[in-house]
């Protein structure tokens, strides 16, 4: 019953998924300001668990998951700076004459759980497989696989990725490994069909590996939409270095748009 119920409402809100879209974006915070605020966040939640019991929350689940693609101490002055350079371009609300103007970039947040984008996520990923974990957000080590960071060009319909391969992504000795880099590039290819065309699946993934990528590489993922075509989803990626120009990585990509009973083994 519990099983129904919860199925139900995981339709309702992976429909919502598509139509909310990932739009926590940063404004115009730099790495150096994020990081102080999130070591504050630190402090204040160790404080907190030793707060007198009137001054806690008595709402057991905190409303806004928590954001894995903010800079952390794991990051590499490269990483750093390519962050600041396409967080500088989002959204920054600034008034321009009386209009607001927005810019096209968005920085995209990043849980551990798919189903934290959707309206009450983090309630249902506590009910629902509560120890699955995204792929590429399950090691707790900061720095020692994926650290990576996706900002969108909502009137491009592309994206860039600035992706950092940690330590445990080995495949050739001190080289990434071609699944960790696959990995990325779904990720960040399926999270820009997503963007664009609401729930997804990869249906078909090409790669070309063109140069070896040193471990503790950071890179630049780009991708764009090349077109849609009924359900499916063609997106075009090219992995280069920060400065762009070391090719390491070309791809494209198809998705196609699901049902929700998709997931559940329904093809209807
Ligand atoms: C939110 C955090 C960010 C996370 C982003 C992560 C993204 C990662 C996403 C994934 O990794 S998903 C996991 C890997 N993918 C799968 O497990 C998908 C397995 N395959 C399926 O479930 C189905 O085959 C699929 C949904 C892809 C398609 O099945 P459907 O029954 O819905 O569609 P159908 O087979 O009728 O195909 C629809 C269209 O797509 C075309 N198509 C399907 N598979 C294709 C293929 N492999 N190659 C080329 N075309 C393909 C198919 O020919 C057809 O074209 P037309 O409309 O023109 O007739």
């Amino acid at each position: 019953m519990l099983g129904q119920i919860a199925r139900r409402r995981l339709g309702l809100l992976l429909l919502l998924h598509g139509q909310q879209r990932l739009s926590n974006g940063l404004n115009g915070v730099s790495f150096n300001q994020l990081l102080s605020k999130e070591t504050h966040r630190h402090t204040q939640s160790s404080f907190n668990t030793s707060s007198p019991i009137s001054t806690m929350s008595l709402w057991p689940f905190s409303f806004q998951p928590r954001d894995f693609s903010l800079p952390n101490s794991s990051w590499s002055p490269e990483m750093c700076k390519a962050y600041d350079h396409y967080n500088a371009l989002c959204d920054t609300d600034t008034e321009n004459g009386e209009e607001k103007k927005r810019a096209p970039w968005k920085k995209l947040p990043s849980y551990n759980r798919s189903i934290k984008y959707a309206t009450g996520g983090i309630h249902l990923s506590k009910l629902i497989q509560a120890k699955a974990r995204l792929f590429t957000r399950n090691v707790k080590e900061q720095g020692a696989t994926f650290e990576y960071v996706v900002f969108v060009n909502k009137e491009e319909k592309s994206c860039v990725c600035v992706f950092q391969a940690g330590r445990l992504l080995e495949g050739a000795p001190g080289h990434v490994h071609g699944g960790a880099i696959a990995t990325m590039i779904d990720t960040v290819t399926g999270s820009l069909a997503g963007y664009l065309s609401g729930p997804i699946m990869t249906a078909n993934l090409n790669l070309d590996y063109r140069n070896p990528m040193p471990l503790g590489s950071v890179v630049l993922i780009h991708s764009a939409l090349d077109r849609i075509e009924g359900r499916k989803t063609f997106i075009t990626c090219k992995v280069t270095s920060t400065d762009e120009s070391k090719l390491y990585t070309e791809a494209t990509a198809l998705f196609v748009s699901i049902s929700v009973g998709h997931l559940f083994g329904s093809r209807n």
